[in-house]
């Protein structure tokens, strides 16, 4: 019997870091969770345990923070890129580099120049690749951006079975988690501008589109993401359809004209796709 080893990669998940930049008084925050993760010749040591190849995952979390001090934090994009370069320019046995980051954002508290609170609930995500062969990929992102509509939803007109039970609506409420992915034609981006920029065109689509479902939603939001930014060529969308339903009030003699609502947390709909360019370059690693 013959066995080979596998795809394999290795790195230091969830590197935790907040960084402070003081401007005297006052103080600039940056939160952020970083995952890298590196592939080359590793046959040794899976193979034999020989560990000359490999770049301790300890080493890996230190160079998030020594990076940090030397170089600062500035966009997650251009840190990534930052290390994901360094890791594979400077390790001839690391042959590629995949480094994730999320960022979760706060906001000063005027009373001082010191305190902040935490905004929103989304988080910022990107994640970059680095190849050996110099090819580069860069996506962006967002998760638990959480949106509603309390009106211009509707949805009816679906396949009815043995087994259907929902009735049709011209009017519902429409909520979501959007969880989004873009990925860049180019690396060589103004990542603060594009990411806000995205953001503003993600939500307005979402308020303005009048929704017969979430999936013509989810592609009128792709559609305005990339009609505005040259720099994105794909879009990918999870969104969990949170279903609000009405409740019943006749019991109580009461009517309900699409007034009280009950919030189901589960099951949800998942309604995951995908937009794109139709001369998008090829993706390669970018969405692994
Ligand atoms: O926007 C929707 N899309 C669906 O596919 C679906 N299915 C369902 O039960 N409700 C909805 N809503």
């Amino acid at each position: 019997m013959t066995l080979l080893l596998g795809p394999n990669r290795y790195g230091k998940a969830e590197t935790r870091l907040v960084r402070v930049v003081r401007d005297g008084d006052v103080h600039h925050l940056k939160d952020i969770n970083v995952s890298s993760s590196l592939s080359g010749e590793m046959e040794s040591v899976h193979l034999t345990g020989d560990n000359a190849a490999v770049l301790p995952t300890d080493t890996q979390k230190n160079t998030v923070y020594a990076f940090a001090r030397r170089h600062g934090v500035d966009q997650i994009e251009d840190f990534a890129l930052l290390l994901a370069r360094h890791y594979v320019d400077s390790q001839p046995t690391i042959h590629h580099a995949r480094v994730e980051i999320e960022e979760y954002a706060w906001e000063r508290i005027p009373a001082t120049g010191h305190s902040f609170v935490r905004t929103g609930q989304e988080v910022r995500t990107c994640v970059v690749h680095y190849d050996r062969d110099g090819s580069v990929s860069v996506v962006s992102g967002l998760k638990d951006l959480v949106v509603l509509n309390s009106t211009g939803s509707e949805f009816h007109g679906y396949i009815v079975d043995g087994y259907t039970t929902l009735k049709p609506t011209t009017d519902r409420i429409l909520a979501t988690a959007v969880t989004a992915r873009w990925r860049h034609s180019v690396t060589d981006v103004d990542f603060g501008k594009s990411y806000a920029e995205v953001r503003k065109l993600l939500l307005e689509a979402f308020a303005d589109t009048h929704s017969l479902s979430l999936q013509q939603t989810l592609y009128a939001m792709g559609r305005r993401a990339l009609e505005a930014r040259p720099e994105v060529c794909e879009i990918r969308f999870a969104m969990p359809n949170k279903h609000h339903f009405l409740v019943d009030l006749e019991p109580f003699g009461l009517d309900n004209d699409n007034e009280v609502f009950y919030a189901a947390d589960r099951p949800y709909g998942l309604i995951e796709g995908t937009v794109l360019r139709e001369d998008a370059p090829d993706a390669g690693q970018a969405w692994e």
